[in-house]
């Protein structure tokens, strides 16, 4: 029987992650199966550490001044440059002075001394063993500190955590944080059995606090949300769609129903689920999962959205009627409304048989219409089939594109003309170039809030299927039957601000996909980071050094650009606007609390660095 060396409550020092660094820790419990002690530091930060990383106290001291002092010319740089270095107040350092002393450090002295001054009052030194021998592996990282330039040292770092796994686990013996979501690395280089005793460490998930409005929240927002969008468009039906005329009429019930609306809703979903499996295009990996494993997706999207305007021209060619869309707008909204109900009392019953490892951090409260809501199964796949990746990316997102041009269809019929008006082109070709770029950029999805972390559900499905396709379709729809004549000056500086709008947007966009995914990636060398304890590290300069969200930025900027072309008659076209405001900035918010919760005190400093979440100066 094996013998547990440390107890829990003990206070013992524990290695930091990609460091030689050593602070003091409590043990909170020892997992027999998988054999790490789980620890906590000063900060709260949670690790699991094998025995090799943890040492009794007693085997410490203090570092001492002259010593570190005595260092070569790089070395002696490095420390005077890092105040949290040089300030000696006890006998341990927080993991958040780790972090703060790790920001690579390319800007100037003065400068990140002012950033980090805040934390010096109460940043500890690390402890430094007193026997040479209880060293091992500890001197590599220091020596890289001595040769590169401190910016490349966080760089390093980063590269041996993430991105040379392998040797990470022979130097360092450490494991992340099990909610971490990125072990897949680590799997790699350990046997079967200690990746089987990881998969069931990670496999419950803890519980997360309850998000929209919790359980009541739940129920209102499952009213609220249909109900919505028919408000919106019985609204932009009605001929004066102001908000003096609210509520708009009911129409009979019976014309809310088309068996041919259902038959076209199916055919279109499953004309995309054909285009989907097509082995066309590439395979790529999404992030790994709390199990380690990665799954694989076909992004082909692109292709998707290319064949499928071939088809509708060649339907159009054929002499399909695509104001039919228009016609039966609602009819539309009603079937994939039904269709979305089934989908997501499917993805609820399904995920009652889902192993726990599966399930999404959140949507496992226990109550049926919240998790019914929220969505249980991270990602629920039939065979490689990947519901929510499918229902993001596909039928609603390309079918937004296809309603967009049946409307400037409509509106040339309805208005007599030979050719869309001004601002409809402008809709028309803004909306699509985000789609477009949505899907080009498919893989980057992959590294999103609600492929990495949310259950998928009703909100998610509904919101796909539904929300996409019929609401944010409103401003074409305003347009068919309101003409809105655009000077030249205004259609050109609409198109600036579009531009201004989709460059931020990409920009950012791309900088945190392509860092998420190789985070030594050499054309990112240039930008700072943080260190967190989950071995993946935080940019803290370029777009993300900026604001928080710079995608959200340019995201509303575009969101601007849709709306002014339907000028200021009405608050309707404006809807999307008013919308995507609350919606990011709940999302952020969201954000921030996983990132708290995931990062823990570096997000903090992140935080600190980077003050502003979406707007700089503003917000
Ligand atoms: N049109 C629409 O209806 C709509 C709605 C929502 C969102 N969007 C757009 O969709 C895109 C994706 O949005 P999203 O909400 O999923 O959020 P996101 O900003 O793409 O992802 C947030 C995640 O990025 C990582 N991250 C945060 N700060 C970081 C930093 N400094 N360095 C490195 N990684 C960092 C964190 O995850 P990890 O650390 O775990 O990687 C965080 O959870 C955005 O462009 C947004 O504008 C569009
Ligand atoms: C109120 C609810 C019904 C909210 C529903 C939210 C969803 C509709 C959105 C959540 C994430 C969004 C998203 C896109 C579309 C809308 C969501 C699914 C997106 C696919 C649009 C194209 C972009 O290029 C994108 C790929 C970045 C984007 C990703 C997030």
């Amino acid at each position: 029987m094996p013998t547990v060396k440390y107890q829990s409550g003990d206070m013992v020092m524990g290695r930091w992650p990609g460091s030689s660094l050593y602070y003091e820790v409590k043990v909170l419990r020892f997992d027999a199966q998988s054999q790490l002690y789980t620890v906590i530091y000063k900060d709260g930060t949670e690790l699991e550490l094998k025995e090799q990383d943890i040492k009794s106290a007693a085997g410490f001291q203090s570092r001492p001044r002259s010593r570190s002092r005595s260092r070569s010319p790089g070395r002696r740089r490095s420390r005077s440059r890092s105040p949290a270095r040089t300030t000696r107040r006890s006998s341990s350092r927080t993991a958040a002075a780790v972090a703060a002393a790790a920001i690579t450090e390319s800007a100037p002295p003065s400068r990140r001394d002012a950033k980090l001054k805040d934390s010096l009052e109460v940043r500890l030194i690390p402890l430094e063993q007193t026997k040479a021998s209880e060293n091992n592996g500890n001197e590599k990282p220091e020596k890289k500190e001595e040769n590169e330039p401190a910016n490349k040292v966080n760089e390093m770092s980063e590269a041996v955590v993430e991105a040379k796994p392998e040797k990470n686990q022979g130097r360092y013996n450490l494991r992340r944080r099990k909610d971490d979501g990125d072990g897949k690395a680590e799997a790699k280089a350990e046997q079967p059995e200690e990746q089987e005793a990881k998969m069931a460490a990670a496999a419950a998930p803890p519980s997360v606090p309850l998000d929209f409005g919790g359980k009541l929240g739940a129920y209102f927002w499952l009213l609220f949300l249909p109900a919505w969008v028919l408000f919106l468009v019985l609204q932009v039906n009605q001929e004066d769609p102001s908000l003096a005329n609210f509520p708009p009429p009911m129409p009979p019930l019976e014309s809310f129903w088309d068996a041919k609306a259902l038959g076209f809703v199916i055919l279109w979903i499953l004309f995309q689920v054909l285009l989907y499996i097509l082995p066309v295009g590439k395979l790529s990996e999404g992030m790994p999962l709390r199990s380690g494993e990665r799954l694989k997706y076909r992004t082909n999207g692109f292709f998707a959205m290319v064949l499928s305007g071939v088809a509708v021209a060649a339907a159009a060619q054929q002499g399909a009627d695509l104001t039919y869309i228009h016609s039966h707008f609602l009819q539309l909204a009603v079937a994939s409304f039904l269709i979305s109900i089934l989908l997501s009392s499917y993805l609820y019953v399904r995920s009652q048989r889902t192993a726990a490892e599966q399930l999404a951090l959140g949507g496992s409260s226990g109550n049926v219409v919240y998790d019914f809501f929220k969505g249980r199964e991270l990602n629920p796949r039939i065979k490689d089939f990947d519901l929510k990746f499918f229902c993001e990316m596909r039928p609603g997102l390309i079918g937004w594109c296809l309603i967009n041009f049946a409307l400037a269809l409509a509106e040339m019929k309805q208005q007599g003309l030979d050719a869309p008006s001004h601002a409809m082109i402008l809709v028309n070709l803004f909306q699509l170039l985000y789609v477009a770029d949505g899907l080009w950029n498919e893989e980057a999805i992959l590294t999103t809030m609600d492929l990495m972390h949310d259950g998928f559900g009703f909100m998610l499905a509904f919101g796909d299927l539904v929300w996409v396709p019929f609401t944010y379709t409103l401003q074409a729809y305003y347009l068919v039957s309101r003409p809105t004549p655009l000077s030249p000056p205004a259609l050109a500086a609409i198109v600036t601000l579009k531009l201004v709008g989709f460059y931020i947007f990409r920009k950012s966009n791309s900088e945190k996909n392509a860092f998420r995914r190789n985070p030594s990636d050499p054309e990112l060398s240039h930008l700072k980071t943080i260190p967190t304890a989950t071995g993946r590290s935080l940019l803290v300069s370029g777009w993300w050094g900026v604001v928080r969200h710079p995608n959200y930025l340019g995201d509303l900027l575009m969101a601007l650009a849709w709306s002014l072309p339907c000028g200021f008659s009405h608050l309707l076209p404006w809807y999307y606007m008013i919308y995507f405001i609350i919606l990011l900035v709940h999302r952020d918010s969201r954000d921030m609390s996983e990132c708290r919760r995931k990062y823990g005190s570096a997000w903090d400093e992140y935080c600190r660095t980077v003050r502003y979440r979406i707007i700089p100066c503003v917000y």
